[in-house]
């Protein structure tokens, strides 16, 4: 088994669990963690003695914050066309031919609610906290964190979530759908072994194909996803995106606009 840093692997009794383990960064993903992540997603995936994948974040705090802004300058650095490769990790998660449960134990914001987004199921703890912070941060998910988003909680929330960048509690994640249920914190371990122990005594080539024709429908975003990433490439360099990472540092509001007595007469 392949060697990793930022992330954690354990197959054992056909579940395979990937932990996003840099909990002082609340779990927040740079270039390396992508790469790794896509590594035992891949490896999980095609074992055919593991019948279900768990993706969660170490500690108490936080599931996923997305992209490590500490290691974000203008691109963050490595594969990919925001050296990110997160097209391939949101892909992998999709591909992989059995289900992917996101244990939520915390806050999954940004990059973290897209990969709950992606996961096929997710089961979430009563402290968890959701959100996106692209347009505070200077950022977007062109692909499956907006379009497909709207999928799963429909086009009006999707909008809400992006346009307002609001947190939601995890019981409002369960009346939207973005989770599929919702329990006490000391039991989200025993909640997720049994949804995991029930997959397991199910047919596995019938739950590939069943999640293989969920996808289908799906699967030209990852087409729009790709174009996308393009765009954000070129958002980055620019000082508006470049001043919402600056602020998000500094712990202070971003200052995306010029002072209103620079606007001119019609500002
Ligand atoms: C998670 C929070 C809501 C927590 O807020 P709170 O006020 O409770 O605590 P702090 O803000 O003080 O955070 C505590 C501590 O953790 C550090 N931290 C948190 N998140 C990150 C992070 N993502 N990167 C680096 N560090 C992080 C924080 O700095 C504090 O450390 P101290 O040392 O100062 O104590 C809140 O923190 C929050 O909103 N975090 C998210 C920040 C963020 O901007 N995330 C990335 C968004 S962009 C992204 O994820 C992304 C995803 C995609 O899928 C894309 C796809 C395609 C293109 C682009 C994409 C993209 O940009």
């Amino acid at each position: 088994m392949a060697e990793y840093h930022d992330i954690s692997l354990d197959v054992r009794d056909g579940v395979a669990r990937i932990t996003i383990a840099r909990p002082d960064k609340y779990n927040a993903f740079r270039a390396a963690t992508c790469e790794e992540l896509i590594d035992a997603f891949t490896t999980a995936g095609w074992d055919r003695t593991v019948g279900v994948i768990v993706l969660t974040g170490a500690g108490d705090k936080a599931f996923c914050t997305g992209g490590d802004q500490s290691s974000h300058e203008g691109g963050y650095g490595g594969r990919g066309t925001i050296g990110l490769p997160l097209e391939e990790l949101h892909t992998v998660i999709r591909d992989v031919p059995k289900p992917v449960i996101a244990r939520v134990n915390g806050f999954a914001i940004g990059g973290g609610n897209v990969l709950v987004t992606c996961c096929d199921l997710a089961i979430a703890s009563d402290r968890a906290v959701f959100g996106q912070v692209g347009p505070k941060v200077g950022s977007v998910d062109p692909g499956f964190g907006t379009a497909y988003l709207a999928r799963v909680v429909g086009e009006k929330k999707a909008r809400e979530i992006w346009f307002l960048c609001r947190r939601y509690t995890a019981e409002q994640a369960l009346a939207m759908g973005l989770v599929n249920a919702v329990v006490p914190h000391q039991e989200l371990d025993a909640e997720v072994a049994r949804w995991c122990a029930e997959i397991l005594d199910l047919s596995p080539t019938a739950l590939a194909l069943a999640k293989r024709a969920f996808n289908a429908d799906s699967d030209s975003i990852r087409g729009i996803s790709a174009l996308g990433m393009q765009a954000v490439s070129l958002f980055y360099e620019t000082d508006e995106a470049k001043e919402g990472v600056a602020a998000f540092r500094a712990k202070r509001k971003p200052r995306f606009r010029p002072p209103p007595s620079d606007r001119g007469q019609d500002g």
